[in-house]
């Protein structure tokens, strides 16, 4: 047998093992090849360089392979997952290619026969189930995308949603312009798409800010095939079961189906039946402002920092990855809010049972992630105890709900965790010995005292060790020397060592009837006896027959798990909605929230609103945080808030606190704020913060244009808006210009509520001309030269915008200081003999200003189009009798 990579260097044929290696390595030509050899993977060629400068681990060679070195690199089995993690997370994907025999069938093959090897599975940034390798606190989602030609020409696109390590599969459709929001928002760590789709280089740029690597499917699966798909991996006769699926998404479905399948190479985990994610429900947030308002990560793409990781109490981290689901897709209906909120309330008003619940939480493991685990079979002994201590932790749930009225959706969640009948639980319990192993081949984790068989075996694997210590005992009487001592390794298996000398003694009469010589060391020698070799036998087999008892064990018990799936799914669910509510009302309690009202109306009036984010980083270092109001509210469309002030005054903060308390409020959190009456915002945009899309080709001043193009085009009266210094990104009059431009058509098309902080003064004015505008500003002390912010909003316009006073906070050099100084006054002056404002009264406003176009002219486009000395007298007639026509019409 050869497993030695090397080639035959005469006629440049690679050796049998390279020959495997390259046809595996060929079917897999996107992944990095884990190819097994013994107790390592080894990688060669590309792979070996990619993964050794990935890994900062050694690149050697082995072999040769059409007369060049094979570069070769290696990882022990028993640390791959460290390696696994690092590759993933540098956006690699891995092929685990295993020994499908013994090396020892391999070789009664013959001398030249290669050991059976395959691909087992493919680990990719979007499937992983290792605990090892997953973020506790977050899902792990692949999105599988399709696509079909809308009646307008455009694209619809069909969206499937899959975390094989809970086993949450949501569908959507959307259209062309909302799937990089919706991608946004469901934040997968890898789409997969048939090639057509990979090869739209519009789409492409549009999904390349997710940081999620795009994945080719081969051909769109589409119509019937795709329905077979899922009819056959659910085992239903019918997809009505599932909802209302359009074709679109059960395209997506499909192909989300045809990865799982691919990647974990026909081994299927516990999905759960594809659900529509009813998009219309949900506040829509766009790509930008998810980012802009660092709702799950900040700008870095760091947790910590985040909106999530300030309000995140849950105890498990189920609950943390609801949590930031129910961040990342507030609800838009009033009804369900109120019910949400109505079981946040229920825990702020039961401090002792939300303490209880939380405790007994903490101690639930996460039930998804180990059933996916053991449904893909790659479970182990600890996630059968997982299962048993999650169903013991809903039964104290259940029984300390027992006699408590408790809001309408908290009882519910608590109805789900009752379906367990206790006997599932007493399976675990009477098989599974306590702190079972992560390994089930590491033994030991079935209970003794449950099965005759493997006890007896256990016993005599057991007992024969305790024979081999009283046999030594015996061997140093015998051979008349203490410093004899049995020994094992896995060549020889148990041996009799002595030192040299003694050695020699035991090769002559009358001791060499019972010890035969093995080996001779440097300094000792080693030796068998015939009752050892016996004894070592029935150790080997009753070793062997206990693993193998065992395992028969484990799978049995896997298997009675796997039946209950569905109940399990559930009871997960429940675990992580209570542990949400729960964690809510601690945080409404620490921090001093209160419940909003979510109703349908268009009214925003928020009274000593705070930033949660700002707040927290102020108070741990001892400062205070200025609460402020908002009232956005009109009974017929949303108000415009223009607001002014200096730099640093507090101006983002306050725009951007607004928004985060909307987002809370419709999430069904308390808020931070003294009090919030809210209409539902339907969607919510932002353009906030200036960084360069550099990647997409786009200036600072480009990305700000592109993200005001999209509000003006797409908001509605019930969408929230958030400009932050529009039009500063370029010359001072055309910014002044955009910036009023937009206020008008926000004002007077789009009618949205909206926030917009400008260091444009002139904007103030336009509150003459436009009901619905008001202006704000950040109220500042200037005491005799010396500037203090003091964070407050208030009613009206501020005089000035202390640009130079914060460069001089900043440390520019004082020369530099006193000539702006100089210069602001000199501009200031010139201003006031020509100012601005004065164009606010001779402008019209962008409605009628779009109204005065000149009106078309039909009889002059009649005229012009004629040609007299083309026409016949008949036909010059006919014209005039048309133009006479239109002139009586117009
Ligand atoms: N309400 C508040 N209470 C206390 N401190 C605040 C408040 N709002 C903001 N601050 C502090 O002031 C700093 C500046 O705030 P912010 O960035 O919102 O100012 P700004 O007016 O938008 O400035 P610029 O115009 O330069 O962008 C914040 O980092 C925060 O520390």
């Amino acid at each position: 047998m050869d497993e030695k990579p090397r080639s035959d260097d005469k006629a440049a044929r690679p050796t049998p093992m390279m020959a495997q290696y390259i046809e595996i390595k060929s079917a897999n030509p996107d992944c990095l090849l884990f190819y097994r050899m013994g107790d390592f993977y080894e990688l060669f060629f590309e792979d070996a360089e990619t993964a050794s400068r990935a890994l900062g681990i050694m690149l050697t060679k082995r072999g040769k392979h059409q007369g060049a070195d094979i570069p070769m690199c290696g990882v022990p089995v028993e640390r791959a997952d460290d390696y696994l993690q690092k590759l993933i997370s540098l956006g690699h994907r891995v092929a685990v290619c295993e020994q499908m025999e013994d090396p020892a069938e391999a070789r009664k093959r013959g001398n030249k026969s290669v050991v059976r090897r395959d691909v087992v599975r493919l680990v990719t940034p979007g499937t992983i189930t290792e605990e090892q390798l997953l973020d506790p606190a977050r899902p792990n989602a692949f999105a599988a995308l399709s696509r079909l030609r809308a009646c307008d020409g455009g694209w619809r696109y069909g969206l499937a949603c899959v975390d094989i390590s809970t086993g949450a599969f949501d569908v959507a459709e959307v259209g062309e312009a909302e799937l990089a929001g919706e991608l946004a928002r469901l934040e997968p760590r890898e789409i997969v798409a048939a090639e057509a789709i990979c090869a739209d280089a519009r789409l492409t740029s549009q999904l390349a800010h997710l940081d999620a690597p795009l994945t080719a499917l081969g051909r769109d699966v589409g119509g019937e095939s795709a329905t077979r798909r899922l009819l056959d991996f659910f085992g239903v006769a019918t997809l009505e079961g599932f909802g209302a699926l359009g074709e679109a998404e059960i395209a997506a479905a499909a192909a989300a189906i045809l990865y799982v399948e691919r990647t974990q190479k026909g081994k299927r985990p516990a999905l759960r039946r594809p659900s529509s994610l009813r998009r219309s429900a949900t506040l829509e947030i766009d790509a930008a402002t998810r980012v802009n308002l660092e709702l799950t990560r900040t700008l870095k793409g760091e947790r910590d920092g985040s909106l999530l990781a300030t309000i995140d109490m849950t105890a498990t981290p189920a609950g943390a990855r609801l949590l930031a689901e129910r961040i990342a897709a507030p609800s838009t209906e009033p009804e369900l809010i109120a019910q949400r909120l109505d079981a946040v309330s229920f825990f702020v008003t039961a401090p002792e049972l939300r303490a209880r619940l939380r405790a007994i939480l903490a101690r639930a493991p996460d039930v998804a992630r180990a059933l996916s685990r053991l449904s893909l079979q790659r479970g182990g002994p600890r996630d059968l105890g997982n299962i048993r201590a999650a169903l013991a932790a809903a039964r104290e749930i259940v029984a300390l709900f027992s006699a408590q009225e408790a809001a309408s959706l908290v009882a519910q969640e608590i109805a789900e965790l009752a379906v367990s009948d206790g006997e599932l639980e007493r399976a675990i319990a009477t098989r599974l010995a306590d702190d079972p192993p992560l390994d089930k081949r590491a033994g030991n984790f079935i209970a003794q005292g449950f099965d005759a068989e493997l006890d007896e075996a256990r016993a005599l694997r057991d007992e024969s060790r305790r024979v081999i210590a009283s046999l030594q005992q015996r061997y140093v009487e015998l051979a008349e020397t203490k410093q004899l001592k049995i020994k094992h390794n896995n060549f020889l298996g148990f041996f009799i060592e002595v030192p040299q000398a003694q050695g020699e003694r035991l090769l002559r009469p009358p001791f060499d009837a019972v010890f035969t010589h093995r080996q001779t060391m440097q300094d000792a020698m080693r030796f068998s006896t015939r009752e050892l070799a016996e004894l070592e036998a029935k150790i080997a087999s009753a070793a062997d027959r206990a693993q193998e008892r065992e395992l028969a064990l484990f799978e049995e018990l896997a298997g009675a798990v796997l039946a209950r799936a569905q109940e399990l799914q559930r009871l997960a669910q429940g675990f992580a909605a209570l542990d949400v509510f729960a964690a809510l009302g601690e945080l409404a309690t620490k921090r001093d929230w209160t419940r909003p009202h979510v109703d349908s109306s268009l009214d925003f009036e928020i009274i000593g609103g705070r930033h949660p984010v700002v707040e927290a980083s102020l108070e741990a270092q001892g400062k205070i945080f200025a609460a402020n109001d908002c009232d956005l509210g009109d009974a017929r469309a949303g108000k415009i808030a223009v607001v002014t002030g200096p730099n640093m005054a507090g101006k983002s903060t306050y725009l951007r606190q607004n928004a985060l308390i909307a987002i809370l409020a419709q999430a069904g959190s308390f808020v931070p704020a003294k009090s919030a009456r809210l209409g539902a915002v339907d969607r919510l945009f932002s353009r906030v913060g200036a960084a360069d899309d550099l990647a997409r080709g786009r200036s600072t001043f480009m990305v700000e244009m592109v993200e005001t193009a999209a509000i003006l085009n797409c908001a509605g009266p019930r969408s929230l808006v958030i400009l932050d210094e529009i039009g500063r990104g370029t010359a001072t009059f055309d910014g002044l210009s955009i910036a009023w431009a937009t206020i008008e058509h926000l004002h007077e098309i789009n009618r949205a509520r909206a926030l917009f902080a400008t260091h444009f003064h002139e904007l103030t004015q336009l509150t003459k001309r436009m009901g619905r505008l008001v202006n704000l500003t950040m109220k500042v002390k200037d005491h005799a030269g010396e500037v203090v912010f003091l964070h407050e909003v208030a009613k009206g316009a501020a005089d000035r915008s202390y640009g130079v006073h914060v460069a001089e906070l900043a440390g520019l050099p004082a020369s530099v200081v006193a000539r702006a100084h100089a210069i602001l006054a000199e501009l200031e002056a010139a201003d006031r003999r020509a100012p601005v404002e004065k164009l606010i009264d001779d402008l019209p406003l962008f409605a009628r200003a779009a109204q005065a176009a000149p009106p078309k002219d039909a009889l002059r486009e009649t005229l012009a189009a004629i040609d007299p000395d083309a026409l016949t007298p008949r036909e010059a007639l006919a014209a005039l009798y048309e133009l006479k026509a239109k002139a009586a019409r117009a």
